[in-house]
């Protein structure tokens, strides 16, 4: 480590401030031989850096090494001799590492750059429940359990609105890449020359009104997954591009020569006829091929209407406006007759604007547009139970009576009529699982001490 101090020329620590992320030089014993200032402000704590061990400072400031069980990269880079790129897992977020071996004029590596991309715990998004129960959405499930672990390429497959978006976070949830980026690249809708520079960045001055370097999608997704949304959308000039890119794992940045390298796991999805595109010459065959390792198709909703209530149930619970409200029997069984052509997104959006019409307690079928009104096969609207809901906002209460014997009569009424299991009912209750079996002690102890006439 003297040695190796005394070797190092001052223009190092000068070098390493050209990177705005935390950089440092480390040995093979994993001591700190020069920090630069981004490194100084996130893991600094007053005492000198030089000399420390890297990973002791890093366990000081909750990103764990080893023993968080993450992998070290100097370990593997010293026997690999070559960079290293992970991502470390750790209590204050993830750290994203990049290490390079410098060697020197003999081509012996004498020490270690390790750039550190630090994502807060808050980005580490986590992906929300896929909702369904249905044979053909337990199949899709089932495939999406079995790609997630695996390094499979993924092409998800679906009418728009299907939840291919969600079903990627789920792979990705799923994946060993969990803890890194989650990078969603929309591929329709940017011209050509402004996709290129979203997708592999650009440097200072490659067109006009670059004024800095900036970094690509594909960079940023280093150490994670990319999904690349609506790939059918991608102009064929841009597919060699990408083609390059996963065969060989290398870019270059708009205006760049410096080929740069990123590893990520890679999902893509479209609602387009990709196949049908290929016989077209519309899609290079080869990318095809590239992408379509492990295709799932997520059904329409049309296919799967028995999620329906479950769907509803989780949306309306998402939806701010509709906090408090229920969907009336009649009103599920208006959205259960529909086809869906935007499928879950068409639903949710319906539930939204019917959130909004609502007065009370209940979605009535009447707060659902006209277009799903009056469907084959739907159960004649109006029904005794709809007209009491409409009188009413409280079931079974017709004038004032006591809050506590009020309480009594809603619990047994949301027992009895309420499909779900108790835990979701409680949620529905606003109370806990436990006050819950409290309250309904307390009803059934009352109901026993009740003599029936
Ligand atoms: N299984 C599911 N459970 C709950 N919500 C879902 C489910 N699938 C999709 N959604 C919701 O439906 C909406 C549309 O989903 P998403 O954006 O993933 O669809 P998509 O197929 O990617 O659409 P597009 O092709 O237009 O990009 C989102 O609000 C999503 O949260």
């Amino acid at each position: 480590m003297t040695d190796l101090l005394k070797q190092l020329r001052p223009e190092m620590t000068s070098l390493l401030n050209c990177f705005s992320a935390p950089a440092v030089l480390l040995c093979s014993d994993y001591t700190v031989l020069a920090a630069n200032q981004a490194y100084r402000r996130v893991f600094g704590d007053g005492k000198p850096l030089q000399g420390r061990r890297c990973y002791e400072i890093m366990a000081e400031a909750g990103y764990t090494c080893r023993q968080g069980g993450n992998q070290c990269p100097l370990d593997t880079c010293q026997r690999s001799g070559t960079d290293q790129h992970v991502v470390h897992s750790g209590t204050s977020g993830n750290a994203q590492i990049d290490l390079y071996p410098i060697r020197n004029d003999n081509a012996e590596v004498v020490y270690f750059l390790e750039l550190l991309i630090l994502i807060p715990q808050s980005v580490v998004q986590s992906a929300p429940a896929m909702v369904g129960n249905s044979p053909a959405w337990q199949d899709v499930t089932a495939l999406i359990r079995r790609a997630a672990p695996s390094e499979a390429v993924v092409l998800l497959l679906g009418e728009s609105g299907t939840g291919k978006e969600l079903a990627a976070a789920a792979i990705h949830q799923g994946s060993r890449v969990r803890n890194g980026p989650f990078v969603a690249v929309d591929c329709s809708g940017l011209p050509e020359t402004l996709f290129e520079s979203e997708l592999f960045g650009h440097e200072k001055g490659a067109f006009t009104g670059a004024h800095s370097r900036k970094i690509g999608l594909v960079e940023a997704a280093n150490g994670g997954t990319l999904f690349l949304d609506e790939i059918g959308d991608i102009p064929l000039n841009l597919q060699v591009k990408l083609l390059r890119l996963l065969e060989t794992g290398y870019f270059r940045r708009v205006g760049g020569v410096e080929p740069i390298r990123s590893q990520f796991r890679l999902i893509s999805a479209t609602h387009r006829p990709l196949e049908r595109m290929v016989e077209e010459e519309r899609f290079r065959q080869d990318l095809y091929y590239r992408l379509n390792t492990f295709p799932i198709v997520l059904p329409a909703l049309r296919e799967r209407l028995e999620d329906i209530p479950p769907l509803a149930e989780a949306i309306l619970q998402r939806l701010p406006v509709a906090k408090g409200l229920q969907l009336h029997a009649d009103t599920l069984d208006m959205l259960q007759h529909y086809d869906y052509p935007g499928n879950i997104r068409e639903l949710r959006n319906i539930l939204e604007r019917a959130a909004l019409l609502a007065d009370d307690v209940w979605i009535l079928p009447e707060h659902l547009p006209a277009n799903l009104q009056h469907l084959p096969g739907q159960k004649k609207p109006g029904t005794a139970n709809a007209v009491s809901a409409r009188q009413s906002s409280v079931p079974g209460v017709a004038e004032i009576i006591p809050l506590a014997e009020l309480e009594e009569q809603y619990l047994r009424w949301a027992r009895g009529s309420y499909g779900g299991d108790r835990r979701s009912l409680a949620q529905r209750l606003g109370v806990s699982e436990r006050t819950l079996y409290r309250k309904l002690d307390a009803l059934r102890s009352h109901t026993e001490h009740v003599v029936e006439p």
